[in-house]
């Protein structure tokens, strides 16, 4: 388990080190456009499974919509502080 600051500080890390394997190192090469196409594939799965499949599937999708949008964030440089400035 790892909070969402967690989750970005190792993003950053496979970006910066690019090791092998790494999913996040493949969909940053993919670049903004398909990250972009991936939030919005996510989003709506989140979408489905809240009025669908139960709070633990919503949840888990929930995760994967936030994973994406920190490889966005990763992709254009911006920072956690970026984003909390505005919540
Ligand atoms: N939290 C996540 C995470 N959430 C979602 N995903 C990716 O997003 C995809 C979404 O799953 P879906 O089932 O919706 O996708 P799918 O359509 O079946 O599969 P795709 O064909 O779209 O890949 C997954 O296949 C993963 O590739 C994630 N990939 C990585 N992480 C974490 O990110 C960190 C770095 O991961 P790596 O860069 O892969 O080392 C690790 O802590 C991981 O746990």
């Amino acid at each position: 388990m790892k909070t969402f600051d967690q989750l970005y500080a190792e993003l950053l890390d496979k970006a910066a080190t690019r090791p092998e394997g790494s999913g996040t190192v493949a969909e940053l090469d993919r670049g903004v456009h398909f990250i972009g196409k991936k939030i919005v594939e996510e989003a709506a799965e989140v979408w489905m499974a809240a009025e669908h499949e139960g709070d633990a599937r919503a949840a888990e999708e929930i995760s994967q919509l936030l994973y994406h949008l920190q490889v966005l964030m990763v992709a254009k440089g911006i920072t956690l502080d970026d984003v909390y400035a505005h919540l």
